[in-house]
């Protein structure tokens, strides 16, 4: 059996927005609450996480390193290095901690630049549905890291669902696909439901026909292994009603639509690593 690198490892999240709570929620089935801390700005957000997940809170980031194992770096990229700046200047993140950076295009090359190439820093590219224990994460180790310190990162993101280890080359595209990818899923499944409402179906049933039905899918392509054109025949009845639903969406041009959302989201990825 293998041992679990978490195991009694406290850990800390700088920035408690909405990426460090779909995390946090997901841990917690993991994770002794009394284990997490997490900073932020605000007082409220704090307040709230503190009353709802009942982990440590605390305004001050240099707190959150002295009470951590394991760092979080969960605030947006274009604020990384002015919240890294003071926590430098007070030795706060030392050579103990294993740094795990979630801020989309920030690079390891820019991370050990502003902290130490011998700090083992992790870049990690996760997705919200951690909340739920079904994120899919992708992470790459930087300069500073053992073998043991990417099995740590991978524990933890694999505690909150799927977690890959990857050349850090990947790390935009990843992002471009899973970690915006939620957002073009709802999507797809707001439509749906819209759809089925405008076809006069209730709302609530529209949305729990539209839910079943994603999530399906998904698992049919995830169980039998299949090409989803294979299980997307299998639908499709000649002359059918199906492939004239089909018809509508090529025409709509779904398909480069998500070429185009996906290569957006690597582009802007890439530039973010630029934006400071
Ligand atoms: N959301 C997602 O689906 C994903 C996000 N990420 C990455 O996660 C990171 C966080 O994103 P997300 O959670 O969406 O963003 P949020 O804005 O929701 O969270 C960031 C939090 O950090 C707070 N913050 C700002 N400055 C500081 C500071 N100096 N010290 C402590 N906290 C601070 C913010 O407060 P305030 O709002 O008041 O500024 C906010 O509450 C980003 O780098 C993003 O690229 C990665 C994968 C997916
Ligand atoms: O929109 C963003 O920039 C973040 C990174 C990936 C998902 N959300």
């Amino acid at each position: 059996m293998k041992v679990s690198q978490l195991e009694g490892r406290r850990i800390g999240f700088i920035g408690g927005g909405a990426m460090a709570e779909a995390l946090l929620r997901g841990l917690l089935a993991n994770v002794p609450a009394d284990r997490l801390t997490v900073s932020d700005v605000s007082q409220a957000r704090l307040d709230s996480l503190h009353a709802q997940l009942g982990v440590n809170v605390t305004p001050d980031n240099v707190e959150v390193c002295r009470r951590s194992d394991i760092l979080v770096l969960a605030v947006k990229p274009q604020v990384l290095p002015a919240v890294l700046a003071p926590l430098i200047a007070a030795k706060a993140i030392l050579f103990h901690h294993l740094v795990i950076s979630i801020a989309a295009g920030i690079t390891l090359a820019q991370l050990e630049h502003w902290l130490s190439p011998e700090i083992p820093i992790v870049r990690v590219m996760p997705n919200t549905p951690a909340l739920v224990g079904m994120g899919a994460s992708a992470l790459s180790g930087g300069r500073g890291t053992s073998e043991t310190d990417v099995e740590t990162a991978r524990q933890l993101l694999e505690a909150v669902g799927l977690a890959e280890v990857l050349p850090e080359s990947y790390l935009d595209a990843v992002t471009g696909l899973s970690g915006s990818g939620p957002a073009y899923v709802y999507l797809f499944i707001e439509a749906l439901i819209d759809a089925g409402v405008k076809e006069g179906l209730s709302r609530d049933l529209a949305r729990r026909l539209a839910l079943q039905t994603v999530a399906g899918s998904a698992e049919m392509i995830r169980r039998t292994g299949n090409h989803p054109a294979v299980e997307r025949d299998k639908v499709t009845s000649p002359g059918g009603t199906t492939i004239a639903g089909v018809q509508a969406l090529e025409d709509g041009g779904l398909r480069s639509s998500v070429f185009a959302a996906v290569h957006a989201a690597t582009r802007r990825a890439r530039e973010l690593s630029g934006s400071r």
